[in-house]
Formats: structure tokens, sequence, C-alpha cells
């Protein structure tokens, strides 16, 4: 029998290990990823009165963070850390964990729940959606890197580790308000996750450098020859391509890797030369399942005034479920209606549409989004742009 409980701080320790075990890796830093698990909600799958007596069989980490969304921010379960023995597997323990965290979002007042996943698949069915995607990009910088935007001029300067939660706290918050899919960061998670001394992930590259514009910053560390970037914010695209420029010029290196990159980067298009540039990878990176439909559609901005009839399907939360009457605009509203819908959906679907990540239109075409009403996908489409396409950088 499987019972699930909170895991109490003394088993922080078989929670790390059971993650070593599934994700097999080996604990290079107990402590601080103790420091990581000791600050989250968590929720674990024990074995009760089997051969394991009291056994950890699987289990959920789930920080309470915030998630930019278009004119503001939303409560969010963020989902990490989960895991289920190879003992255990595939009998439906993490099903169970998932409807306990629907469950506690929902209780909490958190409209939305967020993760990053392992596999593909294993996500959808519990009704998350790519609510955005990353660019990777390769710059050969072992010859002039030419830009065809002017580069604003005023000093970049380096900044000391220490102070980078002060410094950049409030860029990266200016920067999350101009660009949904952004994650609240704390003094901890920028000195441990953006800027720890190792990168233990490429431990070959070097201490990590912080240089700051008044109006923007950029992470990198190099290795050999090549700069890697790690995070960037700039205000303007002339902040932008100050820190392209910076990057390209640094002594005695011939290439810039950022392999985590907004799909909207302006690199590819600011480069002098296009063939300096290299598209190097597009991945899904925030998968994010609407808890509350309702409270989810009325939480974020809208580009347009306009009504709809949505009819959504929602497998594993049934209040979500059936017609829901959206209005956009400048007072936004959801409420339950029997009218005809407009479009019908899958609740993963409306998650993937969210933050304006994923044209409606598209979903159309590949046959998951039905268009009852001719020309309700383009005028949703129009409701849901936003400037910047939304980009997540935390992977938590
Ligand atoms: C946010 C994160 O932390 S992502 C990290 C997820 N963890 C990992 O990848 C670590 C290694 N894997 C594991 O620990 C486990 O296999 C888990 C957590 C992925 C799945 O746990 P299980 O308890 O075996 O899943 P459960 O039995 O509830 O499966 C439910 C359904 O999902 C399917 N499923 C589960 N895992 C996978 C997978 N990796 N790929 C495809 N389908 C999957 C099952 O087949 C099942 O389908 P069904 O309902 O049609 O029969």
């Amino acid at each position: 029998m499987i019972e699930l409980r909170n895991v109490p701080a003394d088993d922080v320790d078989r929670m790390i290990d059971l993650a070593a075990t599934v994700f097999h890796f080996r604990i290079t830093d107990r402590d601080r990823m103790r420091d990581w698990v000791s600050r989250m909600e968590r929720i674990g799958a024990y074995g009760i009165g089997g051969p394991g007596e009291d056994d950890l069989a699987g289990q959920m980490g789930v920080a309470a963070q915030r998630l930019s969304v278009p004119g503001g921010e939303l409560d969010c379960s963020a989902v990490t850390f989960v895991g289920v023995l190879p003992t255990y597997r595939r009998r439906g323990i993490l099903s169970s964990l998932i409807d306990r965290m629907h469950a506690d979002a929902a209780a909490a007042g958190r409209p939305v729940a967020a993760l990053w996943a392992s596999e593909g698949p294993i996500y959808g069915r519990y009704g998350f959606g790519v609510a955005d995607r990353r660019t990777g990009f390769k710059v050969d910088t072992s010859r002039p890197f030419g830009l065809r935007t002017v580069p604003d001029d005023r000093p970049l300067r380096l900044l000391d580790r220490e102070r980078v939660p002060d410094v950049l706290g409030p860029m990266y918050a200016r920067e999350s308000a101009r660009r949904p899919g952004g994650l609240a960061r704390d003094e901890w998670w920028w000195l441990n996750r953006l800027v720890p001394h190792r990168d233990e992930r490429s431990p070959e590259y070097g201490e990590p450098r912080v240089v700051v514009h008044p109006e923007g910053y950029a992470i990198y560390r190099t290795q050999g020859r090549t700069v890697r970037l790690y995070d960037m914010a700039a205000e303007t695209p002339r902040v932008e391509a100050a820190f392209w420029t910076y990057l390209a010029s640094i002594d005695l290196t011939h290439e810039i890797v950022a392999p985590e990159r907004p799909v909207d980067d302006l690199v590819t298009r600011m480069a002098a030369d296009p063939d300096q540039v290299t598209v190097t990878g597009d991945s899904a990176a925030l998968w994010l399942r609407l808890v509350d439909v309702p409270a989810a559609l009325r939480g974020r901005s809208w580009a347009a005034d306009d009504t709809f009839v949505l009819d959504v399907a929602d497998a594993r939360i049934p209040g979500n479920r059936g017609r829901w009457r959206l209005t956009t605009g400048a007072a936004p509203g959801c409420e339950r209606t029997g009218d005809a819908p407009d479009l019908a959906l899958d609740v993963a679907d409306l998650a993937a549409v969210y933050l304006g990540g994923t044209p409606v239109r598209t979903l159309v075409r590949v046959g998951t989004v039905d268009e009852h009403t001719p020309g309700a996908a383009d005028r949703l489409d129009a409701a849901l742009a936003v400037p910047l396409a939304p980009y997540t950088n935390d992977n938590f």
C-alpha cells in the first residue's frame, strides 16, 4: 500500500538519495542540495506494509513561486525533484502525487503549476502544455562580429559575485514584467543557481563573470576559447547589442555559445554577417498547468477586446471542465456558460497558448484545437499576443 505524506525535515536526505537513484547522478554537494530541498513543500509516497516497510517510494517537491504572466504575476506551484523508485514504477504513484499537488495548489489559491520535464511524454496527460521554448546559438567570433544595431555606449563594468542579488535582482524584476514566463529569484537562487562558483553540469567552465550596464546584465563563463552565456537581460535592443559586442570581443576567445536564449533573441537579426550565428537548438522549456482555468484567464492582461466561448476538456481537474465565456480586454472575465463554443480544446493546449508562445491557429492546424466559429482562433491569437516571447531561464 502507498500512503502520501508530507516529508519531514529529517527525511530530506532520503529524498536526495532517491533523486540520485532515479536521475542517475552522483551527489557532489549534499549540503547545497539539502538547502534547496529543505526550502520546498515535500510530498512523499511511502510504501506501507510491504517488504520495504516505510520505503520512500516516490516524491515530489513544490516551491511556492510567482510566475510572470502578461500584465503581472500569478502564484504558482513550481514542481520539481519528482521521482519514483524503479522498484515501484508504473503503479500510479506519479499520478497520485500530481493529484495531490493539484489539490494543494487549489487550496493555496495558486491558479497555475509549472515544471521542467525530464522527458516529453510524461506530463501532457496531466494537463501540462509547453508554454515557452528556448533557442540555442553559437556565434563565430574568430573574426570581428559586426552588428546592424548601434550598441548603447554607456560603460559596462564587471560585478563581484556577492553583489549579484542586490544589483541584478531589480533588473531581472523589470525584465520579468516585460516578458512572461519568468520565475521569481531570491538571494539563494541567484547565488546558488545563477552564479555558483562551479557549474556542476559543465564543470569545465570557469568562475561566473557578471557584466552590468545601467539597463541590463549578462552572466557568462569561459573555457578555453569559448564564452558561454548563461543569462542576459537588456532593457533595450541597443543594450542587448552592447552585451553581444562585449562578449564577442573578449580577448583570447573565438566563439560564444548561448544554449538557452529566448526564441525572439535578436542576435540573428542584429548580426551584420548572419553566417556568423548558427542556431544550435530549439527545445521545450516551461510546462504550464492551469489548475484554476477561470482564475488563470482572469489573471493575465489581454491585447484585444473580445469575447469567446471555450469548451475546455480536463482529464484530472473536474472544476475546469466545460464551457467558459472569456472576455478579454481591460477588465478580463471568465464565467460559466451554456452557449455554443467558438473553440474546443484540452486544458494542456490552453496552457500552451496562455503565455502567448504558441499560436492557437497553429494548434488548429495540428488538429488538437477545434475551431467551431470561423476566425475564432485568429481573434484569440490577437487577444493573447505579447510584445516579447515568453521565456524561462530557470530550470528548477
Ligand atoms: C518535474 C520533474 O521533476 S521531471 C522528473 C521526472 N522524474 C524522472 O524522470 C525520474 C525517472 N522516472 C521516474 O522516477 C518515474 O518513472 C516517473 C516519475 C517519471 C513516473 O512515475 P510512475 O509512478 O511510474 O508513473 P505512473 O505509474 O503514475 O504513470 C502514470 C502514467 O504515465 C505513464 N508514464 C510514466 N512515466 C512515463 C515516461 N517516462 N514516459 C512515458 N510515459 C510515462 C505511465 O505509463 C502511465 O500511463 P497509463 O496511465 O497510460 O498507464
